[in-house]
């Protein structure tokens, strides 16, 4: 029989795992009082409560950071990169400096091209697909395809409000504290000339 004098801790209390994957966990069960855990996080002015999803195995922050350090650091994780010397190619050509397009031509990573590839909003909008997804943040352009599986708040939510889009203003509505040029080092397409 359970002891009357034991008090589960809030912390222990059970999070609720919503349809889409998502975890639902509320405030109080945040190790840091709720005012603090409110004050840190301004996804909890929606409710309460943080939306993570669980991710899959092999999909954890230091799988991440495994990818991009060893990996992927060689060659970038850009996906479709060929796309840019065929199909897109008259397009770049009209707004890019001829040795950006030499470089990409050699295959050196977007991530290393100098000057960086500029990117307009007609090419955005052309890579909004979820194995060939572009999305601004503060006039930077990254590559989200290989992230999705990786990010703490679930692919649903960046493939609708991330792709081929400038995501600056929600970026920094749930989580201005992330590093995304450092997470997204390797991602890096271009930078955005509107
Ligand atoms: C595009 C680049 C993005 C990157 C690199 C990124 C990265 C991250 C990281 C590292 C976390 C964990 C944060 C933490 O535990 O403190 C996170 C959580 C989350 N992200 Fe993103 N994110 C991105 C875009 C977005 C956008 C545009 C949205 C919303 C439209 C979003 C919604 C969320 C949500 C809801 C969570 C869970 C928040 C929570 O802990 O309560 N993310 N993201």
């Amino acid at each position: 029989m359970a002891d009357p004098r034991f008090k589960k801790p809030s912390i222990f209390a059970e999070g609720r795992l919503l349809k889409n994957n998502t975890l639902s966990v509320p405030i109080s069960n945040n190790r840091l009082n709720p005012t603090q855990s409110q004050a840190a996080c301004s996804t909890l002015r929606a409710g309460g409560y943080r939306n993570k999803v669980v991710l899959k195995p092999g999909y954890s922050a230091l799988d991440w950071y495994e990818l991009t350090t060893k990996k992927g650091k060689k060659f970038g994780l850009v996906t479709n990169v060929d796309r840019l010397l065929t199909k897109d190619f008259d397009h770049l050509k009209a707004i890019n400096y001829p040795q950006t397009l030499i470089q990409i031509s050699r295959n050196v990573p977007l991530y290393l091209v100098r000057p960086p590839l500029r990117v307009d909003k007609e090419l955005l909008q052309r890579h909004k697909t979820k194995d060939d997804c572009w999305c601004v943040i503060q006039g930077k352009v990254y590559c989200l395809t290989n992230y999705f599986d990786f990010h703490p708040g679930g692919v649903d939510i960046l493939l609708k409000n991330c792709a081929g889009k400038d995501a600056t203003v929600l970026f920094n509505k749930y989580h201005r504290w992330v590093s995304y040029d450092k997470l997204l080092e390797n991602c890096f397409v271009g930078v955005y000339v509107g």
